[in-house]
């Protein structure tokens, strides 16, 4: 765990880490595949405009590892958030952007299906060529950049929910969110973590009850999805967010 002391130190300490983990996997498989939450994170992105120079930003390939189904420029967009934050104004090419096909996404309430469906398509195209797969067939992302929600929940994935424990699908809709709206789509547990690594931000008092709970109790019963998240899993946590550790 890296502590930090505030949200602009967490800001920086991950656009250190996205610009480190960049270098590399563009070195060794010539492409960078990032898949970004929404919420504070997306605002979180904006530290990165300082590594511009440093970055190879046309060998990026970008997706969300979930998304709310509405338009682009709606608030809740988190593709729209993450363009007003950062990729509006870096070279990324706007194709490697891969946001949800918005015009499936005219009304909230019937869209996270074919939007879904429609988003795996998009990532089944690039597999295996650009993204490789591993040994159990899923995608493997480079990194994912993850929030957590005071409830526990990552992506779209909500405590307790079925879709937890989904292992077919690599795209998910959801139709019934508790945190509006309610139709998004997510990337499922096994795609989350099938990714080669997860970098967590956790930033502000309000993060602070769940931050200990993740990461001192990790409870596996589907109460927290955040801590089921395995692998190479690396957290970012300022004083405030660290605050309620027994160990802070
Ligand atoms: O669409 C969403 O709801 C987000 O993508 C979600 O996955 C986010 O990461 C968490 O809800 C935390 O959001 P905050 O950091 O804003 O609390």
């Amino acid at each position: 765990m890296e502590r930090v002391r505030d949200n602009d130190a967490c800001a920086k300490a991950l656009a250190d880490a996205v610009e480190t983990a960049s270098r590399e996997a563009i070195e060794k498989r010539g492409t960078f595949a990032v898949a970004l939450a929404g919420g504070s994170l997306a605002k979180a992105l904006g530290a990165l405009r300082e590594e511009t120079r440093r970055v190879e930003w046309d060998k990026w390939r970008v997706f969300w590892v979930d998304e709310r189904c509405v338009k682009w420029d709606d608030e809740e967009s988190n593709f729209g958030g993450a363009m007003r934050a950062l990729f509006g104004d870096v070279s990324v090419k706007r194709e490697r952007l891969y946001a949800v096909d918005e015009t499936l996404c005219e009304r909230n309430e019937g869209a996270a299906k074919p939007c879904a469906e429609a988003y795996e398509r998009d990532l089944r195209a690039l597999t295996p060529d650009v993204i490789e797969l591993n040994e159990d067939g899923l995608p493997v992302f480079d990194m994912l950049l993850l929030g957590f929600g005071p409830d526990g929940h990552i992506c779209s994935l909500f405590p307790n929910h079925a879709l937890l424990r989904e292992t077919e699908g690599w795209i998910l809709p959801i139709a019934d969110s508790p945190k509006p709206p309610p139709e998004r789509v997510t990337f499922s547990l096994p795609l989350v973590n099938a990714a080669r690594a997860k970098v967590f931000v956790a930033s502000g008092a309000g993060k602070a009850e769940m931050t200990a709970r993740i990461l001192e109790e990790a409870p596996q019963d589907g109460s927290v999805p955040a801590a089921l998240v395995t692998g190479d899993v690396r957290w970012i946590v300022d004083d405030a967010a660290a605050s309620k550790m027994r160990n802070s």
